[in-house]
């Protein structure tokens, strides 16, 4: 039975570990922290004087119908139903009060929405909710209709789109900077956590065609109804267990010796508490410790010198506890205001009393260093200015958790910067939402490639009745 590790227990490393001993591989899967999930992880907020503690999710994370392989992990690890799909794309869009020029029919808790048609193919399916975009005016909106056909003909994998920006690409489309802001920026910000005006033109079409202008269906959202650790970490250490992998956890891999041995390879692991040794080895882990990682026989110097360059953008949420209900949106976007995105996260995080909300603010360079006093301050005033219901209420808990670090810059220039799933050693493969996978930094990235890195081990089927994502690597 060939003996594989998979080193980081992320979304792509828990992908490649499912697939692999699907394939009837032994599979160890070694994680540098206590537990399983990587980037999408939760911590426990504990109980004071009165109040009970939550489950917070440390960066609010959101999905697509379109996200084919997360999802698939998703009904695998038998939580699919936990993770609910609107049955129609619709994201309410809030602006603040003291902005009356701007409000949808001038009524200052009315929001404009983004949604699409029940009928009606792609991008057909966005028209009238365009066309009724009031952040925006007529001529915008008719502008914005032309970006939108034009951004069809805009190939993602076309290496000469990932020489510009997508900001670049929309003023040349005629789109006037509040167009950019309160449409384009939108969406762009949230999906690559960087502004349309730093954010690579190629990734940018990836997003808006594969969501918007391919299939209607694609851009329906998706929320996760618990806790990231509910949703991920706990079934997945289910699922392997009864799979049989063995999972360390506090098992920080220090280095991957490839040892050669007549015309085969096998991989010496070093941790801090021992050794171990593998046929093959799944490197699955953030790209600055892949090339801390990574032998060299396995990618040269230049080429892990390169990964370095992908860098990261971060992002902070802040976690606002109120006294009391303060709005009826499970979650919403906000034009004009330091909110980017709000979710009500309540029931989610088990708070039985009150809500709780999390604004997510992605691309957040200036916030990242920010006092989290500060942060509370400025984001609870303005949900304030968004939402009425909350200038009457208390907050009566708050806290901030920044992840510097949430992806690389999705920046020009990134797509030459990020490796295969194949390195110049055999039974070594590399997985991961910053490879190669022409997906942005996200879920349904980091699980292609794991899906991908255990495929190009080349180890023999053996049936199962449930393969996980076997179209989609
Ligand atoms: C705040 C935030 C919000 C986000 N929002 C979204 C969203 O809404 N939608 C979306 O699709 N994506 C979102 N993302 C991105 C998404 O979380 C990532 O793309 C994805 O989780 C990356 O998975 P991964 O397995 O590639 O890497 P990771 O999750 O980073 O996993 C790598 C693992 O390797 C481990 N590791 C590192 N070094 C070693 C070592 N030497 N030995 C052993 N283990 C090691 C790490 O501890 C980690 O667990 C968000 C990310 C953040 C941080």
């Amino acid at each position: 039975m060939t003996s594989v590790v998979v080193v980081g227990g992320g979304l792509a490393g828990i992908a490649a570990a499912v697939r692999l001993a699907d394939r009837g591989a032994r599979v160890r899967l070694l994680e540098a922290r206590a537990h399983l999930g990587g980037a999408t992880y939760s911590l426990d907020r504990p109980a004071v004087a009165g109040r009970s503690g939550l489950v917070a999710d440390t960066g609010q994370h959101v999905f697509l119908r379109c996200y084919h392989a997360y999802r698939a992990l998703l009904e695998r690890l038998d939580v699919a139903a936990l993770a609910p799909v609107q049955e129609h794309l619709a994201i309410p869009v809030l602006h603040p009060s003291r902005h009356p020029d701007r409000q949808p029919d001038g009524h200052p808790d009315r929001p404009a929405w983004i949604y699409r048609s029940r009928r009606g193919p792609a991008p057909l399916h966005l028209a009238r909710s365009l066309a009724a975009y009031k952040p925006l005016t007529p001529l915008e909106r008719l502008r914005a209709g032309r970006a939108v056909f034009a951004l069809r003909r805009v190939d993602p994998d076309d290496p000469r789109r990932d020489t510009a920006t997508f900001g670049e690409w929309l003023r040349e489309h005629r789109q006037s900077g509040p167009a950019i802001e309160r449409l384009w920026g939108l969406i762009a910000v949230a999906a690559l956590n960087l502004p349309p005006d730093e954010a690579s033109l190629a990734l940018a079409a990836k997003v808006f065609r594969t969501a918007f202008l391919e299939r209607p269906e694609a851009a329906d959202l998706g929320v996760p109804a618990v806790s990231l650790r509910q949703l991920h970490a706990q079934p997945a250490g289910r699922l392997l267990e009864r799979l049989d992998v063995e999972v360390h956890t506090n098992a920080k891999v220090l280095a991957i010796d490839p040892v050669s041995d007549v015309g085969t390879h096998r991989f010496v692991l070093r941790t801090r508490t021992g050794e171990l040794t593998a046929d093959a080895v799944v490197v699955a882990v953030p790209h600055q410790a892949a090339a801390r990682l990574v032998p060299a026989r396995a990618v040269p110097d230049e080429g892990r010198e390169r990964w370095a360059r992908l860098g990261s953008a971060p992002i902070v949420n802040v976690h606002l506890r109120y006294d009391r209900r303060v709005t009826a949106f499970p979650f919403a976007a906000a034009l004009d205001s330091p909110v980017q995105w709000i979710f009500d996260r309540t029931r989610a995080a088990g708070v039985d009393r009150g809500q709780y909300l999390v604004v997510s603010v992605s691309a957040a360079h200036a916030e990242v260093g920010m006092p989290t006093e500060e942060l509370r301050r400025t984001y609870a005033n303005a949900v304030d200015d968004l939402l009425p219901g909350a200038r009457s209420s208390r907050v009566v808990e708050s806290f901030v958790t920044r992840e510097p670090h949430a992806t690389f810059r999705q920046s020009p220039g990134t797509a030459a910067l990020r490796p295969p799933t194949h390195t110049g050693l055999p039974g070594l493969t590399l997985a991961g939402a910053w490879t190669a996978t022409g997906w942005p930094d996200t879920m349904e990235g980091a699980v292609r490639s794991g899906l991908r890195a255990a495929d190009a081990l080349s180890l023999t089927r053996t049936p199962t009745s449930r393969p996980l994502g076997e179209a989609l690597s």
